[in-house]
C-alpha cells in the first residue's frame, strides 16, 4: 500500500527548546491513524511539519511521496486540516469563511458545503464573533471537508463539540474514509482512538514511545487484579512481590492494581493469606494508554 505520510528522524527545536526529536512515522493510504500524547508532547509540532508550515531542524517529512516543506502548496490542496484552535477573522460571516476556504482550493464546493452545514446544524449567516467554540469548530470541519481531500489532518477535532455533534462528526469522517480518504487524528480522547483508529502512535516529551495497530496495543500481559478481603494484608503481599504494582487503589470493597509480573508468583503469594475473592481481568485500552502516558518507555 502507498505511503500517505512518512517521517524519518523528524526533529524540530525552537531555538534551544525541544519540539520533537527523531519522529519516525508511516501512515499508509486508507488508514485511520491516531496520534496521542500529553500536553506539550509535540503533536502540533509534528502536524505543522507535515503541513510544511515550519522547517524541521533535521530529518524529513514526506506527504503523498513529496517533501513537505518545499511542496506545501501542492500538498495542502489535497489535505483537509483542522487546527486545534478554531480562529477566524472577526467581522466575517460563516458563509464567507467557507467560501474563502473553497476559493483557496480554487474549487466550487458549495453543494458539499451546504450538505455539511445542514448536517452540523451550522447557521451560515452568523458572524464569527457571535459563535460559540463548538460552532467555530463546526466551521473548521466544513472548511476541512468541503473539498473532499485525500488526507485529513485533524488536531483535536472534537474538543468543544457536544456529544451529538461529535457523533455526527465521526459519521461524516467514516463516510469520507469509506470513499477512500486517509485520516490522521490527533486526540486526547482515548476512547476516540480506540473506536475509530486502526493504528496509533503515542508521543511523549517529543519522542514516539509506541506505534502499533490499536489491536496490538490492546494486547498486553498486564492484568488488573481485584482482591476483596485483603485490605489488611495487602502491604505484606506487595512486600513479597518482585515486580512493582501500578495504580494501586484501596477501598472498603478491597484492593485493585495493575500487575505485569509472573502471575504464578502473584497467586503463590496471595495463597498465603486469607482473602474473600480474587478477579483477574484485562485492562482496557484507556488504562494501557495511561500507562504509556505516565511511565512511557521508549521504543
Ligand atoms: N513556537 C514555539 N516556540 C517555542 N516552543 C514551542 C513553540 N511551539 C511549541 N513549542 C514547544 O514545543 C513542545 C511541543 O509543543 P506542541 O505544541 O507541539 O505540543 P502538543 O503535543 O501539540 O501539545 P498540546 O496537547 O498541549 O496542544 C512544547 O514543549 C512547546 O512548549
Amino acid at each position: 500500500m502507498a505511503k500517505c505520510i512518512e517521517t524519518a528522524n523528524l526533529t524540530k527545536f525552537y531555538g534551544k527548546a525541544r519540539g520533537i526529536t527523531d519522529i519516525n512515522l508511516t501512515v499508509e493510504e486508507g488508514e485511520i491513524f491516531g496520534f496521542i500524547g500529553p500536553n506539550g508532547a509535540g503533536k502540533s509540532t509534528t502536524i505543522r511539519s507535515l503541513l510544511g508550515l515550519i522547517t524541521p531542524t533535521s530529518g524529513m517529512a514526506r506527504v503523498f511521496d513529496m517533501e513537505a516543506r518545499s511542496n506545501r502548496t501542492k500538498i495542502l490542496n489535497d489535505i483537509g486540516y483542522m487546527p486545534s484552535e478554531a480562529m477566524f477573522y472577526n467581522g466575517m460571516r460563516v458563509a464567507e469563511i467557507i467560501k474563502y476556504s473553497a476559493d483557496l482550493h480554487k474549487m466550487d464546493c458549495s453543494s458539499e458545503a451546504n450538505i455539511l452545514c445542514d448536517r452540523l446544524k451550522l447557521d451560515v449567516k452568523k458572524k464569527v464573533e457571535e459563535l460559540s467554540l463548538g460552532n467555530r469548530k463546526k466551521v473548521s470541519i466544513v472548511c476541512a471537508m468541503q473539498h473532499n481531500p485525500k488526507l485529513y489532518i485533524l488536531d483535536e477535532p472534537t474538543s468543544g463539540l457536544d456529544p451529538l455533534m461529535q457523533k455526527e462528526f465521526f459519521a461524516l469522517l467514516e463516510e469520507k474514509h469509506t470513499s477512500g480518504a486517509t485520516i490522521f487524528l490527533s486526540s486526547h480522547v482515548l476512547s476516540e482512538i480506540q473506536h475509530y483508529c486502526t493504528k496509533a502512535a503515542i508521543i511523549r516529551e517529543g519522542k514516539i514511545i509506541v506505534c502499533d495497530t490499536v489491536e496490538a496495543l490492546s494486547k498486553t500481559n498486564t492484568r488488573r487484579i481485584h482482591i476483596t478481603g485483603a485490605e489488611k494484608v495487602y502491604p505484606n503481599i506487595i512486600e513479597q512481590l518482585s515486580s512493582p504494582l501500578e495504580d494501586l487503589q484501596t477501598s472498603n470493597r478491597g484492593i485493585e492494581f495493575l500487575y505485569t509480573g509472573d502471575i504464578n508468583e502473584l497467586l503463590h503469594i496471595i495463597s498465603q493469606f486469607t482473602i474473600q475473592d480474587i478477579r483477574i481481568t484485562e485492562p482496557d485500552l484507556e488504562e494501557i494508554f495511561m500507562h504509556y502516558y505516565v511511565n512511557g518507555e521508549e521504543q
